[in-house]
C-alpha cells in the first residue's frame, strides 16, 4: 500500500484535551546560529507546501524570522493568521518571568496569540547578561568553572503556574493551550496534583532509536499528545540512515522522511521534523499508513540499541538525560 491512498501528513490533525484540534505536523525551526535568517524561506515554504503547525521557542532566535514569514504569507493571501498553529516555549532562564518571554515571543512573532506555549524545560537557571544570547541573557549559562549555572533555590514548576495564570486568565486570549516539554512522566505527575491545567501535551525526542514507549502510553492513558522532536536524528539526519528505514522506504514507495514522520502520527504522535532545504520541505509530506508490524519493528531498533542524540551537559538534571555533550 502507498501514502498516495491517504491524506498528507500535512492534512492530518489531532483533538487537544482543550477540545481544540493541532495539526499532526508541523516545521521545526531550532535552526544552526549562523542560518537562523534562512528560517524565513523555509517557513513560507512549508505554508506554501500545506504545513499548518511551525513549532519555534524563545530560546531559538527563529521567531523573528517564524514572523517575518508570517506577515508576507498573510500580505500575499497565502494563510489567514487563524489557518496556522504557532508552538512556541519559555526557556528556563525566563523560569520566574513567563510573561516577559511570552511578551517577547508575540513581539518577535508579529502576532497576537499563539496556539501552544511549552516549559521548554523542567529546570532553573540563572540570569546572566550576554549580548550575544536570547533578548539579552546567555542562553546556558556557566559558571566560572563551567558547570551549568542552575538556581537550585527556585522550583521549575513556578515557570508552568505562571504559564496557567495566563491561560486560565479569562481576559487574556494571547495563549490557546500550555503544555510542557522534556518532562519526565514524574514531573508530569507532580503538575497533576499541584496545577490546574493538565499540559495538553509533552513535547520530547522520540524516533526508531528513541521509541518513548513509555512516555507515549501515559501520555495517551492521560488526556494529553506526546509531540516528536528531532525525528530524524537531529543534525545530518542519521536516522534516514537506519537499514530498516531505508527497506520500508522502498516498500511503501516512499522517502526515509516521510518513513520517519508517519512512524509518529500512525501512533497518534505530533511530528516537527526541520529543515532548510525547500525540496525537501515540500516534497517530504506524504503520510505513509505503515503496518503495525513494521511500526514495531521501527519501535524494536531502539528498544534493543536506545540513542539519545539531543543530550548536552547542561541536562543532566533532568532525570532521564545524560548530560552526553552536544547535540551531533
Ligand atoms: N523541545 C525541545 O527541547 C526540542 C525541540 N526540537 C524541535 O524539533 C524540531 C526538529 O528536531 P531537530 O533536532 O531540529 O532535528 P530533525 O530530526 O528534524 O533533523 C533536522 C536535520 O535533518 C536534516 N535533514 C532533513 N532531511 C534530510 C535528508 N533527507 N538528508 C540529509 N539531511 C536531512 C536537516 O538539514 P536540511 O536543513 O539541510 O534539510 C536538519 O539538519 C526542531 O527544529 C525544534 O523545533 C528539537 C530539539 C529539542
Ligand atoms: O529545543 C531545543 O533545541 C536544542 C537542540 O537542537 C536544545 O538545546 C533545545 O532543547
Amino acid at each position: 500500500m502507498t501514502g498516495a491512498l491517504h491524506p498528507r501528513s500535512t492534512e492530518i490533525s489531532f483533538l487537544l484535551n482543550n477540545g481544540t484540534r493541532m495539526p499532526a505536523f508541523g516545521l521545526g525551526t531550532a535552526n544552526p546560529p549562523e542560518k537562523l535568517a534562512e528560517t524565513k524561506q523555509a517557513v513560507k515554504a512549508a505554508v506554501k507546501a500545506g504545513y499548518r503547525q511551525i513549532d519555534t521557542a524563545w530560546a531559538y532566535g527563529t521567531e523573528p524570522f517564524v514572523g517575518a514569514a508570517i506577515k508576507e504569507l498573510i500580505e500575499e493571501g497565502v494563510i489567514k493568521r487563524e489557518d496556522l498553529f504557532i508552538t512556541s516555549k519559555v526557556w528556563p532562564v525566563m523560569w520566574d518571568e513567563a510573561e516577559r518571554s511570552l511578551q517577547q515571543t508575540l513581539a518577535s512573532l508579529g502576532v497576537g496569540y499563539i496556539d501552544m506555549w511549552l516549559q521548554h524545560w523542567p529546570l532553573c537557571y540563572n540570569k546572566q547578561k550576554d549580548e550575544h544570547g536570547v533578548c539579552g541573557l546567555a542562553r546556558n549559562p556557566e559558571k566560572p568553572d563551567g558547570e551549568p549555572d542552575y538556581n537550585l533555590d527556585a522550583d521549575w514548576i513556578e515557570t508552568y503556574k505562571q504559564m496557567e495564570k495566563i491561560y486560565l486568565d479569562p481576559t487574556d486570549h494571547r495563549v490557546k493551550a500550555i503544555g510542557v516539554s522534556n518532562f519526565p512522566i514524574e514531573y508530569i505527575q507532580r503538575l497533576f496534583k499541584e496545577c490546574r491545567v493538565r499540559p495538553a501535551l509533552n513535547q520530547v525526542e522520540a524516533h526508531p532509536r528513541l521509541p518513548q514507549l513509555e512516555m507515549m502510553k501515559f501520555c495517551h492513558e492521560n488526556g494529553m499528545l506526546m509531540t516528536a522532536y528531532s525525528p530524524l536524528g537531529s543534525h545530518g539526519a542519521p536516522n534516514i540512515k537506519l537499514p530498516l528505514v531505508q527497506e520500508l522506504s522502498k516498500k511503501y514507495d516512499s522517502s526515509p522522511n516521510d518513513i520517519l514522520t508517519s512512524y509518529h502520527i500512525r501512533q497518534g504522535n505530533i511530528v516537527i521534523p526541520r529543515s532548510l532545504n525547500p525540496t525537501r520541505i515540500s516534497s517530504n509530506i506524504q503520510f505513509v499508513a505503515l503496518s503495525a508490524e513494521d511500526i514495531s519493528r521501527l519501535n524494536d531498533i531502539g528498544v534493543q540499541d536506545p540513542k539519545r542524540y539531543v543530550d548536552e551537559k547542561w541536562n543532566v538534571i533532568v532525570p532521564g538525560f545524560t548530560g552526553a555533550g552536544p547535540a551531533l
